[in-house]
């Protein structure tokens, strides 16, 4: 390309004249020859960076998933789930982009520049002089023009960011929006987000605009320029025509690169700082809980907690757990209950080993967990959330997880133990039937998450209220089932309950309060004590004040204080006062009362 304005500036006076004919044909055939050979070369050189460009945006994105997925959970307590997304998305292609693209269009169009320049003072050195100040000045305008545009598109970036995560939240929340009827405020929302977008576009404009206008005219001017001190020149004998044109044409030549020079400088500047922060995260070490180690030869299901301390990172001065020692047997369930916030779901954890104890032991028949190879370990527990989460594939997979060799047959019978597999047959497409968002209710999707922790025939089940949702009848069922599978195969369970028919029935209770084992024993012990556990017991018992502003996860366990009387097993609707008397006291007379005093309301709450 370097070598075409000289070829057309020779071939032009070739054409006039000046030279035999013969020598403008083959100039001619020399220019053809170099255009088609820098066709075919810009050709392959984009191919080979396009190329480059996918393997290398493929390769660091794989790299970054891996690094992020291993990171600890502590990690992802704090993340940001949009930030880890973007440093996939944007920064990654940054990243490439810069090698793939800015760093080879710079690298051209520096060596053309380079070679431009010394062509122009091999022609005439004043004259390149004169080109390179004007030059400068180019430069000086595009690398402003630059750093303002950087500025503005991460303005422009970031606002849309913010409109995104509007228009995000409310398809979201579309039912609230529905049901408050305010689609017109929400119009409105997104609306202002828009009109900060605009302002940032048109500020942008206005500055291309300057831009263009200046480093057109520029551009233009130092051509005139070249002609102007060149022609001057060539009056003068100094240089010939064939020379000026041939000047004139590399003035154009070094000056449209060197701009494209400018151009990929912010891309480059944009890339250094993406490919920092994606280093950061490649850079982190994977966390200790996915550490291989110690395979036991057997594991009885026998689990310890001795002295377990564990405070949160982001809340140094405030353990979640204190001194926590606590055993479970084979064979045998261990009901946890407390306030919220005492630390179940943090024990909970530390079992699974999302965290290591700050302080303290969690003991798997002896052997210290983090000893014990982390992925042998995890398949020897099952574990059902709070709020189990599922993924978007077909319901078998979803029991499946996680699992290399499990037959059908294995599925559909732990989804019969989870009482989930009813409801699975009724869907249109059985087990196949892929998740999607609205398809399944809250208890549904329980009872799924019971059936993937038991098709793993897990020695240790942790159920962390996991049949929160369900209906007495279904938990009464999955309870029966978990009992059978549970007293079987001598695994050990520990129960989170949420209602007081399973911590009744639990082996060992503990009840926790502010991190800490305020007591423990079998029900029976508990009760004759009078510790927390008895005094909730009697609270409900006497004046039926279940519902405390803070929700005890027993609540409706003790709502239910004996089984017969759980709400949930009572006939709604049953027109009888003393029902009625009854069903208030349960669920919280004060509430009627308010009612009563507020709104008007007489009679049946319900
Ligand atoms: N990821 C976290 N980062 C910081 N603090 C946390 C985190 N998770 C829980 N905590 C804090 O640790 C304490 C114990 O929380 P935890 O979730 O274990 O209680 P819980 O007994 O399971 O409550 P609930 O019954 O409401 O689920 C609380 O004070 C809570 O605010």
């Amino acid at each position: 390309e370097l070598s075409i304005p000289h070829f057309t500036s020779a071939c032009i006076f070739a054409a006039a004249g000046k030279q035999a004919p013969e020598s403008f044909y083959s100039l001619l055939r020399i220019l053809v020859a170099v255009s088609l050979s820098y066709g075919i070369f810009a050709g392959l050189r984009g191919f080979c960076f396009s190329l480059l460009n996918t393997t290398l945006i493929q390769n660091l994105r794989a790299e970054l998933f891996r690094s992020m997925i291993a990171r600890e959970v502590a990690f992802f307590d704090s993340a940001e789930v949009g930030v880890l997304t973007s440093r996939l998305g944007s920064d990654c292609q940054a990243v490439v982009r810069c090698l793939s693209s800015n760093i080879n269009v710079a690298a051209r169009n520096s060596l053309q520049c380079i070679g431009g320049a010394i062509y122009l003072t091999w022609l005439s050195r004043d004259l390149a002089l004169a080109c390179l100040v004007m030059t400068t000045v180019l430069w000086g305008v595009a690398l402003r023009h630059g750093a303002f545009t950087r500025r503005a598109q991460r303005a422009y970036m970031n606002k849309l960011a913010d409109t995104n995560q509007v228009a995000q939240e409310v398809f979201l929340l579309s039912r609230v929006v529905r049901t408050f009827g305010t689609e017109e405020r929400e119009v409105g929302r997104y609306k202002l987000q828009l009109r900060t977008l605009r302002r940032i576009s048109v500020r942008q404009a206005t500055a291309y605009l300057l831009y263009l206008a200046s480093n057109g005219s520029l551009f233009h001017l130092t051509k005139v320029m070249a002609l102007a001190m060149g022609g001057g020149m060539a009056l003068a004998g100094k240089v010939t025509g064939q020379q000026l044109t041939a000047f004139v044409l590399y003035v154009e030549f070094v000056m449209a690169a060197s701009l494209s020079v400018c151009d990929q400088w912010g891309g480059v500047m944009e890339a250094i700082g993406a490919s920092e922060r994606v280093i950061d995260y490649l850079d982190a070490p994977p966390a200790p809980q996915l550490d291989s180690g110690k395979v036991l030869e057997t594991f009885s299901g026998r689990v310890q907690m001795r002295d377990v301390e564990y405070t949160y990172p982001t809340r140094p001065d405030d353990p979640a757990l204190r001194g926590i020692s606590i055993t479970l047997e084979p064979g045998k369930l261990l009901a946890l209950v407390g306030l919220s916030g005492s630390g179940k779901s943090t024990l909970v954890a530390m079992l699974q080993r999302l965290y290591d104890p700050t302080r303290g032991q969690v003991l798997v028949d002896g052997t210290d967990l983090r000893e014990v190879d982390a992925a042998w370990f995890r398949s020897q527990i099952g574990v059902v959330d709070q709020e189990p989460r599922l993924f978007a594939e077909s319901i078998a997979a979803n029991i499946a997880y996680g699992m290399e060799d499990v037959s059908q047959e294995q599925i559909e019978e732990a989804a019969r133990l989870a009482n989930a597999d009813k409801f699975i047959w009724s869907l249109p497409e059985g087990f196949d039937t892929k998740v999607t968002d609205k398809l399944l209710s809250g208890g549904q999707r329980q009872r799924i998450a019971l059936a993937r922790a038991l098709v793993r025939q897990p020695k240790l089940l942790v159920l962390d209220e996991a049949t929160s949702a369900l209906d007495a009848e279904s938990e009464a069922a999955v309870a029966a089932a978990l009992d059978t599978a549970m007293r079987t195969s001598g695994r050990s369970v520990l129960v989170i309950a949420h209602r007081l028919s399973t911590v009744r029935n639990a082996d060992w209770i503990v009840v926790m309060q502010k991190g800490q084992v305020e007591e423990e024993g079998t029900h029976e012990d508990l009760v004759l004590g009078n510790g927390i556990y008895s005094q909730l017991v009697n609270r409900q018992q006497g004046d039926g004040n279940a519902l405390q502003p803070q929700r005890m996860t027993l609540a409706s366990g003790f709502e239910s204080f004996d089984e017969d009387d759980h709400p949930s097993r009572q006939r709604p609707f049953e027109d009888d006062e003393e029902e009625d008397q009854k069903a208030n006291v349960l669920r919280g007379p004060s509430l009627l009362a308010v009612l009563q005093e507020h709104v008007g309301v007489e009679g049946r709450t319900s």
